[in-house]
């Protein structure tokens, strides 16, 4: 029997799911299998940077009242009792007058204070000795890089959350982290179900198709940071698909389905979820596509239950589970990041539903632009593969103009702390 369904505010969907976050365990890996983890503690700097004073040039290190009274006309003479280069330590005690020959990177030899880098000195021969003319004076500092003067101990130099980038890499492994704390993966359990479902690799048959869905939410997964788990796809049969989501339960920290969420006779997760006993968040959203997506919860786990519609299943992915997983890796920034840009195609459909334009952004003169990638329907699954955004049009509006102000939601960005929240309306009206 048919049941009339409630529909729920985008952002009210988004707050649902998120009081049923947790957070990983720690676990520890290798510094070169680090990439796009999660960390999952602050790095604190336990020496400062530079851990020395050093030379930033190629040059002489000298005490720099040797050079006081240097003018071009009067240039003072040193001599040169030393070569040292990075990775050593000068073993000279410099007497007045002389200078010590050091590459970029040598910590200062002791009695020095100031660099004269090369391009500022004139060396000459004389006999078996070397000398430098300088005509100019240093003030005592002049062209040292001071011992702690980018980071000093004790500070945090990247925080728990942070995605892991090359350069957090490169910090890592500055403060000796061979083995690297980062959150768990959340293990995200997936069923793509529908009797209709060819696997990737079978010849077409009528009235079949092949499985995108699951794979497009496994690629999906691994991009906000957690480790898929493909069960497989079910025929569309209760106690078969009963049994299995049921069983998957104990093996993921959340099961993502596609399919079977609408009102079709076939549709068996909403009963599924009665059946589970599971808490049922909601099961309509007033958005397009994806305004079937169904969030259940049971004993604190989340039950996704993302459309069968290929467009609905991205849209219902990126905006109700990856802010989940997000969180579960600690990442400040869980929520989709939006920025107002403007749109470079009419949008002329009314919509009572807030609408998500799959759409691809670029910059023009500096300026934010997106643009609609394809048929703009929610079982389309051709177009998502230049989706990297989201506009957001929203219910109660006729429709917008090429050119009109709008929330950009960006699929490439790590994120935002802000919770989505109501969209901007351009106008009310018709156009
Ligand atoms: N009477 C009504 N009918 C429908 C409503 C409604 O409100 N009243 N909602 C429509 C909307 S909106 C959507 S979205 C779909 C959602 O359907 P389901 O989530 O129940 O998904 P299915 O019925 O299983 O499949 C829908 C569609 O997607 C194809 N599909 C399914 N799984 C996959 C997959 N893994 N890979 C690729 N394509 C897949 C499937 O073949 C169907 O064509 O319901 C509307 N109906
Ligand atoms: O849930 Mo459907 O995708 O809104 O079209
Ligand atoms: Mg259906």
């Amino acid at each position: 029997m048919y049941e009339k369904r409630e529909a729920i505010k985008v952002s009210e969907a988004v707050a649902r799911v998120m009081n049923y976050t947790k957070t990983g365990e720690k676990e520890y890996i290798d510094l070169a299998e680090a990439e796009g983890r999660y960390l999952a503690e602050d790095i604190v700097a336990d020496h400062p940077i530079p851990p020395f004073d050093r030379s930033p040039l190629d040059g002489f290190a000298v005490r720099s009242k040797d050079t006081e009274k240097a003018t071009s006309d009067n240039p003072v003479k040193l001599q040169v009792v030393e070569t040292v280069g990075a990775g050593h330590v000068s073993s000279t005690s410099l007497e007045a007058g002389q200078a010590v020959r050091v590459m970029t990177g040598t910590i200062m030899p002791s009695s020095c204070d100031a660099i004269v880098m090369f391009e500022l000195a004139t060396e000459r021969n004389e006999g078996d000795q070397t000398y430098i003319e300088i005509k100019r004076s240093f003030e005592s500092g002049d062209y040292v890089s001071k011992k702690g003067e980018e980071t000093k101990k004790g500070e945090v130099v990247v925080e728990a959350g942070t995605k892991i980038t090359a350069g957090v890499i490169a910090v890592l492994a500055t403060f000796g982290y061979s083995e690297v704390p980062v959150s768990k993966k959340p293990v995200i359990g997936i069923y793509a179900t529908g009797t209709e479902l060819l696997d990737v690799d079978e010849e077409l048959q009528p009235g079949k198709i092949r499985n995108s869905n699951a794979y497009m939410i496994i690629s999906q997964i691994r991009q906000s940071g957690g480790e898929p788990k493909y069960f497989g796809k079910l025929a569309d049969d209760f106690d078969l698909c009963y049994e299995a989501v049921s069983e998957s339960l104990t093996s993921v920290d959340a099961l993502i389905t596609t399919g079977g969420v609408s009102v079709g006779d076939f549709d068996f997760l909403p009963e599924i979820y009665t059946k589970l006993g599971a808490n049922v968040l909601f099961n309509k959203i007033a958005m397009r596509p994806g305004s079937v997506t169904t969030v259940a919860e049971k004993d604190g786990q989340l039950l996704f239950g993302l459309s069968g519609n290929p467009s609905a299943c991205f849209v219902g992915f990126e905006l109700y589970v990856r802010p989940w997983m997000k969180t579960y890796l600690q990442s400040p920034k869980p929520y989709l990041q939006i920025v107002k840009g403007s749109l470079t195609a009419d949008f002329p459909k009314p919509n009572p539903f807030t609408r998500f334009i799959r759409s691809k952004v670029e910059y023009d003169n500096g300026r934010i632009v997106a643009s609609p990638v394809g048929m703009d329907k929610s079982q389309v699954v051709t177009s998502l593969a230049y989706t990297d955004a989201l506009v957001a049009v929203p219910g109660g509006t006729r429709g917008y103009r090429s050119g009109d102000e709008v929330d950009i939601l960006l699929l490439s960005s790590e994120g935002s702390k802000e919770p989505i929240k109501d969209f901007m309306k351009v106008r009310e009206g018709s156009l």
